[in-house]
């Protein structure tokens, strides 16, 4: 949205927006149908019912970053009912980790997500917005977390799993992976919110070019259409990567205090969120008074910090 400088512009920005209606572009709420609000917590249990792998999550405390793995190997940790609930729950439980800075979602045995388990997927033909609404409001809590998070895309990440990587923060890939948005294939659109997300993150044009052309790109031409943010080298082995890109996650994203990351990242969801530049500068300052005198500024004055 381009950025709207001075008052007026943005009075007139507001009031345009409430008479155009215009929806936010990303809701801290799952954003609720017309029609109806799902009743999440019903979703979850019928989708409880389609078993099959498990999500599993490592929260280190020492270093803040947690490791989420998709484990479905034998079905290139394709996504069960059961899957998506495992997944739901742990990102409530870290919504909660106040040690917690970054977050790595991966898949088992060298391979990101081919989407969603197809056995899963012929057995709820009829639970599909359904089960939408439940990925809606994981995927929004997912990017909202106050973490800086990352997909790790190895091997396949195709259709659903395409989505999951949207929902992160960064992507950084494997240089052997293949990556794309294959559900107009599946004689489909996004079932994930990954059209929301695409358009947030690359505008229409580009979206809708990934999107009509269901096209599966690699690693090098994911890398030149800007779709992930870093290319890991051919030299690695599949389970090298995975403490190479949580490096890459500390070293570059997660180097400080985990309140600080969390109430950067927090101000920037807010302000993605809010669509309205005086609410966001107002959360701005009131997260800046938080830390102004504290404990960490004065260490860091006390140091005499050169940024060389
Ligand atoms: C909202 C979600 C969205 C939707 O529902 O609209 C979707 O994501 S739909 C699913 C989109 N994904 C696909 O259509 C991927 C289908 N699979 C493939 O194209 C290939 O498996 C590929 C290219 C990922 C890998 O091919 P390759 O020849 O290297 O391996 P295999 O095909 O032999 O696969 C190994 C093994 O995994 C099983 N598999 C792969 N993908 C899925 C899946 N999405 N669901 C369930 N199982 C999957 C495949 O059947 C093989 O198992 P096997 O027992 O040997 O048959």
């Amino acid at each position: 949205m381009a950025a709207i400088s001075g008052i007026t512009s943005h009075l007139s920005f507001t009031v345009l927006r409430k008479l155009l209606s215009l929806p936010s572009m990303l809701t801290t709420h799952f954003v609720r149908s017309t029609s109806s609000q799902p009743d999440l917590q019903a979703i979850r249990d019928e989708l409880e019912k389609f078993q099959g792998g498990s999500v599993d999550l490592e929260m280190d405390d020492q270093s803040g970053i947690a490791i989420m793995m998709l484990n479905n190997p034998k079905r290139l940790n394709s996504l069960t009912g059961k899957m998506m609930v495992d997944m739901a729950n742990h990102i409530t439980a870290l919504e909660k980790w106040s040690l917690g800075k970054g977050l790595v979602l991966v898949g088992a045995s060298g391979n990101f997500c081919s989407g969603g388990d197809l056995t899963f997927v012929r057995k709820a033909l009829h639970y599909g917005e359904e089960m939408a609404a439940f990925q809606h409001d994981t995927l929004t809590r997912l990017l909202n977390l106050p973490l800086v998070s990352v997909a790790l895309l190895q091997g396949h990440t195709l259709g659903g799993g395409a989505e999951l990587s949207t929902a992160c923060d960064f992507r950084v890939m494997s240089s052997s992976a293949r990556l794309g948005f294959v559900q107009i294939k599946m004689g489909l659109t996004t079932g994930w919110g990954a059209t929301t997300r695409l358009v947030h993150l690359f505008g229409r044009q580009k979206a809708l070019g990934l999107l009509t052309s269901a096209k599966v790109f690699s690693a090098e031409e994911a890398e030149k259409e800007g779709l992930v943010d870093h290319v890991l080298s051919y030299a690695l082995q599949p389970e090298e990567e995975l403490s190479v890109c949580k490096n890459w996650l500390a070293s570059n994203y997660c180097g400080y205090d985990a309140d600080l990351t969390q109430a950067v990242k927090s101000s920037v969801v807010h302000c993605d969120l809010s669509g309205d530049l005086i609410e966001s500068l107002r959360n701005e300052r009131r997260v800046f008074g938080q830390f102004w005198g504290g404990s960490a500024q004065r260490v860091a004055l006390e140091a005499k910090i050169k940024h060389k």
